[in-house]
């Protein structure tokens, strides 16, 4: 299906739009400068350099954080949720778009898509060119993420991500680039669709459990479990598992080579983590595949769980919230083979 919403004298859906800050909102010193601050422009002066908005919806703006998405932490996700989900929770708003920068904006999304109970549309979008930069992207960025969440077609589809004309699910998107437009990558069930100028082009919905039909809930939490990443790499030792164990970590995550692999030291440290009750997850720093389970690690042996399509970041995101449920390494396989 395709197009913008039919023109009629139905008054134009009202949109929130909540603010993170990132390089949409960045500034340079000028506009062919490499070095520039995340997060220099208010949404006020963002959403006032894109007039054609009010052509769109009729925008409400909330200022939530001004960061650079390097610094996105558990905190900032549990105030975005309850935003979100408050917004949501009126009438009168047809969906939310986030502006966030690029960095660790797929784990935002994913983060949103496994905690929000809504249908209603819920997207990200940033920039990879600062605001005052030669051809800066986020302007159409934001005009797109604003045709999509205003069209009445995306509703169910889970929180997207909007960047470059694709429309993406949280759940595939990764930044594959660090200074590319077309950084944003569909890893594994491809695009949800593509936005030209506004006018939607949407595909297959997804196929995972997403928003409203996802069990997991922040609602009145202060934090989350911990949850360490694990680089692997050939000739490891087994002292980053052991410190992340001593750090406090309820799980980690191993970006492991290949098919989510770990040389025999750091083996052994995981297995021992995970008698000890800590959840190990097997992903892959790959980039692309499944980590399936018991190919070349006997994960029933270990109590291991294999991450399935989700790369270490993301399978953080649904480990601490799968840690919000289950400590038992069987019940958090499921939960990865269900999200
Ligand atoms: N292009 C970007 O958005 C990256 C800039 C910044 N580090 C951020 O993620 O906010």
């Amino acid at each position: 299906m395709t197009g913008t919403p039919s023109a009629s004298s139905a008054p134009l859906p009202r949109i929130r739009l909540l603010a993170t800050g990132g390089t949409i909102a960045g500034a340079q010193t000028d506009a062919v400068a490499r070095g520039y601050h995340a997060a220099a422009f208010s949404i006020d002066a963002l959403v006032a350099a894109v007039p054609q908005l009010a052509t769109l919806a009729r925008l409400d703006v909330e200022q939530v954080a001004a960061i650079g998405s390097q610094d996105m932490d558990e905190g900032v996700w549990l105030q975005l949720a309850a935003r979100t989900e408050a917004a949501l929770a009126q009438p009168d708003i047809a969906g939310i778009v986030v502006t966030h920068g690029t960095d660790t904006m797929e784990e935002t999304a994913f983060f949103l898509n496994l905690v929000v109970r809504s249908a209603k549309p819920v997207v990200l979008v940033g920039a990879m060119r600062p605001a005052t930069a030669i051809s800066a992207d986020g302007p159409m960025n934001l005009y797109n993420a604003v045709a999509v969440a205003a069209h009445p077609d995306t509703h169910g589809r889970g929180v997207l991500v909007v960047a470059n004309d694709e429309i993406h699910f949280a759940r595939e998107v990764a930044k594959t680039n660090t200074t590319q437009l077309g950084t944003f990558r569909a890893t594994h069930r491809g695009l949800a669709g593509v936005v030209n100028a506004g006018r939607l082009h949407l595909y297959a919905p997804p196929v995972r459990r997403h928003t409203c039909t996802s069990e997991f809930s922040v609602a009145g939490r202060s934090e989350l479990p911990r949850v360490d990443i694990v680089y692997a790499y050939a000739g490891m030792g087994r002292e980053l598992i052991d410190a992340a164990v001593a750090a406090g970590a309820r799980g980690i995550v191993i970006a492991g080579v290949g098919d989510g692999n770990l040389n025999a030291r750091a083996l052994r440290a995981a297995a021992d983590a995970a008698q000890r009750g800590v959840v190990i997850v097997r992903s892959s720093r790959t980039g692309g595949g499944v980590v399936e389970r018991n190919i070349e690690i006997d994960d029933d042996r270990h109590g291991f769980v294999a991450a399935d399509e989700l790369n270490p970041q993301k399978a953080r995101v649904l480990l601490m919230l799968a840690l919000t449920k289950t400590p038992d390494p069987r019940a958090v396989q499921e939960i990865f083979f269900t999200y």
